[in-house]
């Protein structure tokens, strides 16, 4: 099977979504330690309005603080204009769009309808053409929507077809709520790659009812190559009730690792990094894979 790229996303969509708001400096030492754990694609930021998602400011700093690493890109999230000025001003080298396939979902994250999302993200691409940044477009709410319920996969392949259209390099398909099950994602990945070449579709599966590893491997078998994870499974969304985070970086490693699928991270390092977060917030780590494998760590060291 041909190698997967993994978009480590816990440094934006998970800490966003955590009780403590950690400083700039913790951030940068989290994003340096999964970039040394091997991950070349991480999420370090989001130039959002402070006052809807106060976890994520700061980001200004956090990007002028990151080094430059060959192979590894930082981005953000923008949701209009301002963000996009802003990501520009912090050196920001890529960035992502995020629209909903709920209307209710839109409404909520970003206050605005999808149409409105959309028209915004055309001026964002127009700059971002002209500025030479790499933009990447989520869609949420791609299984069901907190508000409203199920999300036909018609409905996510239009809007994916729109950012996709206008210039999104790649589609993150994000399960925001985490309903999705295997067969759900099947229909969802038939539906999206009529209108998106399958190359440039990712997954993004959110852990809430276990189902999100199950889900990737659906993906897989679909030939999707790139998936979204956090690492200690960090995270959820701050407009979506309920929901967890992501699927855990390190369950996706051992996922990949049992396939025999080259991804290139060390699964030693990332529970590491996922361990200084965990202490960071006071609160145990949510990879079952670092739980057992630490425990077995502790196992080793006592013989
Ligand atoms: C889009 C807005 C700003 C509209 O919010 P609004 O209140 O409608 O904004 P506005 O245009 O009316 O402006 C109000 C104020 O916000 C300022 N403003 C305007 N834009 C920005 C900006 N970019 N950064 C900082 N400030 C900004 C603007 O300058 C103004 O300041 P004031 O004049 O009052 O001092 C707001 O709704 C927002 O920030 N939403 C972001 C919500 C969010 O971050 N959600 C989580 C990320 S999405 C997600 O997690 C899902 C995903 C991607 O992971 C996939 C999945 O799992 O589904």
């Amino acid at each position: 099977m041909d190698a997967v790229r993994l978009v480590e996303v816990g440094a934006r969509d998970g800490l966003q979504n955590e009780k403590l708001t950690l400083s700039p400096q913790i951030r940068v030492q989290l994003l340096q330690r999964l970039a040394d754990a091997g991950l070349q694609t991480l999420e370090a930021g989001a130039f959002v309005s402070p006052r809807w998602v106060p976890q994520m400011a700061g980001s200004d700093e956090v990007f002028k603080a990151l080094p430059v690493r060959p192979g590894v890109t930082w981005t953000a999230l923008v949701p209009n204009l301002t963000g996009l000025q802003a990501a520009i001003a912090a050196g920001c080298q890529e960035v992502a769009v995020f629209a909903a396939a709920s209307e209710a979902f839109s409404q909520k994250n970003l206050n605005c309808s999808i149409e409105q999302s959309l028209r915004q993200y055309q001026q964002v691409m127009v700059r971002a053409r002209d500025a030479g940044i790499r933009v990447r477009g989520y869609v949420s709410c791609v299984m069901g929507c907190p508000f409203t319920g199920a999300v036909k996969p018609e409905a996510v392949a239009a809007v994916s077809a729109a950012l996709f259209g206008m210039g999104c390099y790649e589609i993150s398909l994000g399960d925001t709520i985490g309903t999705g099950t295997p067969a759900a994602t099947r229909a969802l990945l038939a539906a999206c790659r009529q209108v998106v070449p399958v190359s440039a579709l990712a997954g993004h599966f959110h852990d809430t009812y276990g189902m999100a590893i199950a889900n990737i491997h659906a993906a897989l078998e679909a030939d999707v190559r790139v998936f979204d994870s956090s690492v200690a499974g960090l995270g959820g969304c701050p407009y979506s009730p309920g929901a967890t985070g992501n699927v855990a970086s390190e369950e996706l490693v051992y996922l990949l690792d049992g396939l025999g699928v080259n991804h290139g991270v060390d699964l030693g390092a990332l529970i590491d990094a996922g361990e200084f977060i965990s202490a960071e917030l006071g609160r145990p780590t949510g990879s079952r894979v670092a739980r057992a494998l630490l425990a077995q760590r502790g196992l080793s060291a006592v013989h």
